[in-house]
């Protein structure tokens, strides 16, 4: 564990172009010591690359990009980090066991590492059979197991869920909630919402190439907004703009959605009546993180004509 305050990962600007492709378009991201940082967005929003970047696998075109208080792929940076980018490949005729001690022998690491990084991983019992044999979720967890060889302060990990069955994912986010409350600092990537929101700290959302929004998972779940349904809709829907503006207040489904506190039911509630419109139901509810997401996705979509 780390005792400075300085930022594990600090990147600005951050693009990364191929050919006619902007795959990471001018992304700034700061992750902080000991949290679990997601990094969330659609399939081809640019999560791989950057992580690539993170990991000193390839260059970026552009940007500045600070890990562990040095370049990536320096070797001393290098050192403190672990990381699963993609499908980890190991030798399928070689147990787990027998290919963490290669990759342990490689990376200079002791071998009583490996058992730890076994335990850890809850694959102990099953550390001698073939990796051949693992199911996907046993075959990622090895993933995790080998990227935790060095005991780095700094875990990168990309969709370490992907493709798992169900149980195969509560035990992965089990196990990231694990290294999290460890002490370490973890990054991982992930398309799914539910995910973030059950093991993240700080949640960076990334569509098409840019940073949409950086925020605690905590404050976004948090925020509160009132759901209304009335008839009709329509001019619910203006009274409300009128009152709160229009960034305030959206259609969603059949029943508008309005960003204020759940202290203005009352008087939003008279306003309608007062307007002729039948109010059939005023409630306040915590924003699902998917509704923001998706908030945030489309707008940036909007933006981007
Ligand atoms: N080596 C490459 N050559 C050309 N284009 C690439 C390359 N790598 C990625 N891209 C493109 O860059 C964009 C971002 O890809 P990236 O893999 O980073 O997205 P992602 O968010 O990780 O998505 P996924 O979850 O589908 O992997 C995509 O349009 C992708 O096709």
């Amino acid at each position: 564990m780390t005792t400075t305050a300085a930022p594990m990962v600090q990147v600005q600007g951050l693009t990364k172009r191929y050919g006619d492709t902007v795959a990471v378009d001018g992304v700034d991201l700061q992750v902080r010591p000991g949290e679990v940082y997601g990094f969330l967005g659609p399939n081809g929003a640019g999560k791989t690359t950057t992580l690539r970047i993170l990991t000193g696998l390839i260059a970026p075109t552009s940007g500045s990009v600070e890990v562990l208080g040095g370049s990536p792929g320096q070797a001393k940076v290098l050192a403190r980090t672990g990381s699963m980018i993609e499908s980890p490949a190991f030798y399928p005729y070689l147990s787990g066991l027998d290919n963490l001690r290669l990759l342990a022998e490689y990376a200079e690491v002791a071998r009583a590492r490996v058992r730890e990084v076994l335990e850890l991983v809850d694959l102990a019992e099953r550390a001698k059979d073939r990796f051949s044999t693992y199911s996907l979720g046993m075959k990622q967890r090895l993933g995790v197991a080998a990227a935790l060889l060095k005991d780095p302060e700094l875990v990168i990990l990309d969709e370490p869920t992907n493709g798992l069955d169900p149980a195969g994912m509560r035990d992965m986010r089990r196990l990231i909630r694990e290294l999290g409350s460890d002490g370490r600092t973890v990054v991982l990537s992930s398309h799914l919402l539910g995910e973030v929101q059950q093991v993240c700290d700080r949640v960076g959302i990334i569509n098409a190439g840019r940073m949409v929004a950086e925020h605690d998972v905590e404050e976004l779940r948090g925020q509160q907004e009132l759901v209304i349904r009335a008839k009709p809709l329509e001019s619910a829907h203006s009274v409300l703009r009128e009152v709160l503006g229009a960034d305030a207040v959206h259609l969603y489904d059949d029943t508008l959605r309005a960003k204020v506190s759940p202290d203005r039911a009352a008087e939003l509630n008279r306003l309608l009546v007062r307007a002729d419109i039948a109010v059939s139901e005023l409630r306040s509810t915590e924003r699902a993180l998917e509704d923001v997401f998706f908030e945030l996705t489309t707008e940036e979509k909007t933006h981007a004509g």
